[in-house]
């Protein structure tokens, strides 16, 4: 499939007056200097975003994911490197790109606080140059796709949470582009709205067809909506891969938890003869054992058949790793 969005090399520093030594008016005089230290927030950044790909991009806080996305929107002008949006320079051609993206930033939203709703669409509408006609269809099939019906004409400081965040998802595909970056889409929504929120992101993906690119700091959001992510530390990228491939390059143990139908023939000295790198009995307590199962080394089938020997077996009881545990190890 063909690339949407192209990243090569990609850099960005920024330059910080260096803190004056301690005194009074310090923050004054750091204000004033003429000497400058170099903060290399992104550090030769390179992918490549297929079209229709719901792609994830997370890192710790201050990593460098805003400044790629700003980069990546033609806010802010790259130290080196490249970026193409669909073959566009989003430097060069910074309105041609405008066109092709929707952009979300959850902490913060597009629309007029004090108009209602639909106000905030027909200014950005007029802005987009979308004719009425378009303009008026593109509402309507919006607003019924993310249920806007019910606050149209509500101003947007009256709305909820999760309702001017779709409010705001809507303003984001108006002009109805081929790619959205989202920044934190879910930040401070509760469970339900959460849910509805990645429900029509995953429809936006699947059956509107747009690229998206998402950052978030919550990993049931990737786990739940991203085929692949992408992952910035300190600048430069760590991992890029399927969420099943990350889990095993980390890999965190399988548990197993076995309840046998006796006390099982196993004393605190039988662990040590479990105890590989591949099977690890970690806990007794009565008729069930609790082993950490590293599934690169032994399938689940075998270490139930080691599990076996011990006794017969009425429950089996497995728990992969936690996403969050597995990107806690990756930070
Ligand atoms: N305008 C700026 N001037 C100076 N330094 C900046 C500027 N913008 C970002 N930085 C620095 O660049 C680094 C990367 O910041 P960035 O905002 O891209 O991180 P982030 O991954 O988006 O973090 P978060 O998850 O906290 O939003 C940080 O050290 C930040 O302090």
């Amino acid at each position: 499939m063909k690339p949407m969005i192209t990243v090569h090399q990609l850099s960005k520093s920024f330059r910080l007056p260096q803190p004056a030594p301690e005194g009074p008016f310090r923050g004054l005089r750091t204000l004033m200097s003429r000497q400058y230290t170099e903060k290399e927030a992104v550090r030769g950044v390179s992918f490549s975003i297929a079209s229709g790909e719901f792609v994830g991009y997370i890192g710790p806080n201050g990593a460098g994911k805003s400044t790629t996305i700003k980069m990546l929107s033609g806010i802010l002008h790259p130290t080196a490197g490249e970026v193409q949006i669909d073959g566009l320079n989003p430097h060069r051609d910074r309105r041609r790109v405008a066109r092709r993206l929707g952009v979300l930033f959850g902490q913060r939203t597009q629309l007029w606080w004090d108009l209602p709703v639909r106000d905030s669409y027909d200014i950005l509408a007029a802005m987009y140059g979308i004719e009425t006609d378009r303009k008026d269809a593109r509402i309507t099939e919006l607003a019924d796709l993310l249920q806007l019906g019910e606050f149209m004409d509500t101003p947007v400081r009256k709305l909820s949470l999760g309702q001017r965040m779709r409010a705001d998802l809507a303003a984001a595909l108006l002009h109805d582009p081929d790619v959205l970056f989202l920044d934190e889409p879910t930040i401070g929504l509760d469970v339900v709205a959460k849910r509805s929120i990645r429900e029509y992101l995953h429809s936006i993906n699947v059956e509107l067809g747009k690229t998206v690119l998402l950052t978030t700091h919550d990993m049931d959001d990737i786990e739940q909506l991203c085929s692949r992510v992408i992952v910035i530390n300190r600048g430069t990228i760590g991992f890029d891969g399927t969420i099943d491939e990350l889990r095993r390059r980390i890999g965190l143990p399988t548990l197993i938890r076995v309840t046998y139908r006796q006390t099982p023939v196993l004393s605190s000295t039988g662990l040590a003869s479990y105890d590989d790198s591949s099977l690890r009995v970690t806990e007794i307590d009565g008729h069930t054992v609790t082993a950490e199962c590293n599934r690169e080394a032994i399938s689940a089938m075998d270490a139930l058949r080691l599990l076996e020997q011990y006794g017969e077996i009425e429950d089996v009881h497995m728990e992969e790793p936690h996403f969050e545990d597995v990107i806690h190890n990756l930070y």
